[in-house]
């Protein structure tokens, strides 16, 4: 991967390629009537491979709705969601469990490792159901862990586990890489670290990125970041230069 996808059209240059996600009109409401909450409303989408999208919103805003409803996690209540050639919205459980298997690596803020499996037996227990997988050790070396392999999880710090999960969602391969809150339980040193773990990921393996904050600072590592507010994009801000995890602060 070079610099990241084609922004062309957004700057008004040469067309990109096709978005790899589409998401048209999406609404996810909850109960009905007076009782409804809306989580998201008329959201429209376009994701581009290889991209690092970071969603930024205030809580409740929808983030974790939107980027369950791409990861094949959750269904909207109404609108379009595809990835590629895959009609995400109308899929039924077992379509949407092969595209989750064959497709995309999930963080989420806590890593749920198995505690009685070592490092390296967490991220092969998902290399062994993957289609083309790296090896475990290859994935490990990716986010700086090759010193541990033999470890458990109990003998890691936070940001260290983390970065297991990172090795775990990425060792097959992912088109896409679905991020939620992944620094949301770490301070500020060890997520950078996760962070430069996911940009890696990004960077190396090619794996279409969306990494899910309420921490402005993290925006600046993005290529794009849509701001949500009230279950709407109200914002699309396309960073002029992206800086390393290591030149955010917060
Ligand atoms: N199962 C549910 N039942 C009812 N309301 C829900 C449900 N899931 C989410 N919501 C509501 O939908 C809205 C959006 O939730 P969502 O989790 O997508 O927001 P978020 O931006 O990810 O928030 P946070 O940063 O706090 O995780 C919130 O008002 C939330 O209370």
């Amino acid at each position: 991967m070079g610099e990241g996808p084609d922004t062309g059209a957004r700057h008004g240059g040469p067309a990109p390629s096709p978005p790899v996600f589409v998401a048209r009109k999406l609404c996810k409401s909850y109960g009905t009537g007076e009782a409804a909450v809306y989580a998201l409303r008329d959201v429209d989408l376009d994701i581009y491979s290889g991209e690092f999208v970071v969603l930024l919103g205030p809580s409740g805003s929808g983030k974790s709705t939107l980027l369950n409803i791409l990861g094949g996690l959750d269904a909207p209540t109404s609108g379009q969601a595809t990835w590629r050639d895959h009609e995400l919205t109308g899929s039924t459980e077992a379509q949407l469990t092969a595209y989750r298997r064959d497709h995309v690596g999930f963080v989420f803020q806590f890593y749920n490792l198995i505690p009685s499996l070592t490092v390296r037996e967490n991220v092969q227990l998902v290399a062994e159901i993957a289609r083309e997988p790296m090896a475990p050790e290859e994935a490990l070396s990716l986010v700086g862990l090759s010193h541990r392999l033999d470890h458990f999880p109990s003998q890691l710090s936070g940001g260290e586990q983390q970065r297991v999960a990172v090795a775990r969602a990425i060792v097959k391969r992912p088109d896409a890489l679905l991020c939620d809150e992944p620094t949301g339980a770490l301070d500020a040193e060890t997520g950078k670290l996760v962070l430069a773990a996911i940009a890696r990921a990004n960077r190396e393996v090619g794996s279409t990125t969306v990494v899910i904050t309420h921490n402005t600072a993290i925006a600046g590592m993005a290529h794009r970041v849509l701001r949500l507010s009230g279950g709407r994009i109200v914002g699309i801000d396309v960073n002029p230069r992206r800086m390393a995890p290591e030149e955010l602060s917060w």
